[in-house]
């Protein structure tokens, strides 16, 4: 699976108020290079907390992308993937309408009777670890459906644990020209954190988009002790 990190963050590094509500610091310019990102991948990921407080879609916006993907014999949309280890997935999430295909990873902590009510929604339930998912299987999981490369958008638990499972293989971060504070604000990587050892990224490029930054890495080694 080739995994791509996106997100956009303050200047202080949160992605989200203290009240963790959305937050927009992307400007025109980098929602299209996140659509353009979106329709270039099998899947766009996020976290079941991103999906309860934004509500995204994660469909394309810009209809050409759609028409694009179809002439290359793709479906229109990107599927959707959804963390939620716990079925925590609101029944009227965007995520589950019918514009494109939805799986949700579960664990064995999710009922059998939760996974069927996902399946007469039309989205597909992958259980992969006992309490929280684990994430390497549910990635195997979903290539056995076809899904060779996925866009992880948030928020930063999810993100700390790719990080901390050695699942990332690109970063792409926009910093938009905010400060946002408050110690309990989301940031890109939350999670425990790590002590000692970090990833390693390598910048591969620096750009000025809207009025902000948009930074590309590549994660380079594994060298971490968490
Ligand atoms: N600015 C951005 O680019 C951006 C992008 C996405 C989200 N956000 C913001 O981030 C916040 C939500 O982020 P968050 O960090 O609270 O939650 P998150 O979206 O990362 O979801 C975390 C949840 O995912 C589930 N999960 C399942 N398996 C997991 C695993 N192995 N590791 C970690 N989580 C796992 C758990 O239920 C966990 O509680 C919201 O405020 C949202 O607005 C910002
Ligand atoms: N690139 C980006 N810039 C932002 O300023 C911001 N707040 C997000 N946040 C990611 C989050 O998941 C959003 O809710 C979706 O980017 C909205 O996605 P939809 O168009 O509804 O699919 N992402």
């Amino acid at each position: 699976m080739h995994v791509v990190v996106n997100a956009a963050e303050s200047v202080d590094g949160k992605i989200a108020t203290r009240e963790r509500e959305q937050l927009r610091i992307s400007g025109p310019e980098d929602f299209a290079r996140v659509d353009r990102l979106r329709a270039s991948v099998d899947a766009v990921m996020v976290g079941v907390e991103t999906v309860r407080s934004d509500d995204p879609s994660l469909t394309l916006d810009d209809e050409s992308l759609v028409a694009t993907r179809t002439a290359d014999g793709k479906s229109p949309h990107p599927a959707r993937v959804v963390a939620d280890s716990r079925g925590r997935t609101p029944p009227e999430a965007r995520v589950l309408d019918d514009t494109a295909e939805t799986y949700i990873l579960t664990s064995e902590a999710t009922t059998d009777e939760y996974r069927r009510s996902l399946e007469e929604g039309d989205a597909t339930p992958i259980v992969a670890g006992s309490d929280r998912v684990d994430l390497g299987a549910a990635f195997e999981a979903l290539a056995a459906h076809g899904i060779e490369s996925i866009m992880v958008e948030g928020g930063g638990e999810l993100i700390f644990s790719l990080f901390a499972a050695d699942l990332v293989d690109e970063l792409r971060v926009y910093v938009g020209s905010m400060i946002v504070g408050g110690r309990g604000a989301p940031t890109l990587a939350d999670g425990d954190g790590f002590v000692g050892a970090f990833p390693d990224l390598s910048l591969e490029s620096v750009e000025r988009l809207d009025d902000g930054v948009l930074l590309e890495y590549d994660v380079t080694d594994a060298d971490r002790g968490d």
